[in-house]
């Protein structure tokens, strides 16, 4: 692993046993606190991206936005929000997706993403990939297309790649954590 890397890897704090038993919480916050971490983070990501025919970048709820406005921003391109219900003020489209224990839902304003747009979705962790599949749905519905998701945090065992890799998305992780 480059130095930028290790940088953002260890710039992570992982938290046992949180939200709940069994669970080790991957902590962004210490990173965004690391202002080389959060800089090669957006840096690494922009430079993979750029020139790539990507015409708008969507971030998803909450810490999605963190990172995919600074991305959006270098990439020179418009930066589209999803999120949870009843939080956006125009016409939106709602999806719903599962959850370990029970459901969500999703949703986009039905006039931020156009017929032919080439997405960017931008979040901070790939687990179960429950939240990007809904929003490719979300996106497809609309006629955009998503090729790409790239994600500060990947972990493996829960198959996210492997999920939106049958949607047809490939996904960028850059650190990634055993466990759950
Ligand atoms: O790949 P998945 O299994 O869908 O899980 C990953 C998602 O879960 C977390 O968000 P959360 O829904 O906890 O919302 P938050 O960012 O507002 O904390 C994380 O930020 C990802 O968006
Ligand atoms: N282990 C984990 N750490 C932080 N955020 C998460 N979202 C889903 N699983 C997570």
């Amino acid at each position: 692993m480059n130095q930028k890397l290790e940088l953002i890897k260890s710039s992570i704090k992982s938290i046992p046993n949180y939200p709940k038993e069994g669970i080790i919480f991957r902590d962004i916050t210490s990173l965004l606190e690391v202002p080389e971490a959060f800089q090669a983070t957006v840096d690494i990501i922009v430079e993979q991206f750029k020139n790539k025919g990507i015409t708008k970048v969507v971030g998803t709820e909450s810490r999605g936005f963190i990172f995919g406005a600074p991305i959006a921003l270098a990439l020179e391109l418009p930066f589209v929000l999803v999120r949870k219900p009843n939080k956006l003020p125009r016409e939106v489209l709602s999806q719903s997706y599962e959850l370990e224990y029970g459901q969500d839902t999703l949703e986009i304003h039905t006039d931020a993403i156009v017929e032919g747009d080439n997405v960017l979705i931008i979040d901070d962790l790939l687990a179960t990939g429950g939240t990007v599949e809904a929003t490719v749905k979300l996106i497809n519905k609309l006629g955009g297309k998503v090729e790409h998701a790239a994600f500060v945090i990947g972990l493996p065992a829960l198959n996210g790649v492997e999920r939106l890799e049958k949607m047809g998305v490939t996904s960028t992780t850059l650190v990634d954590f055993d466990g759950h």
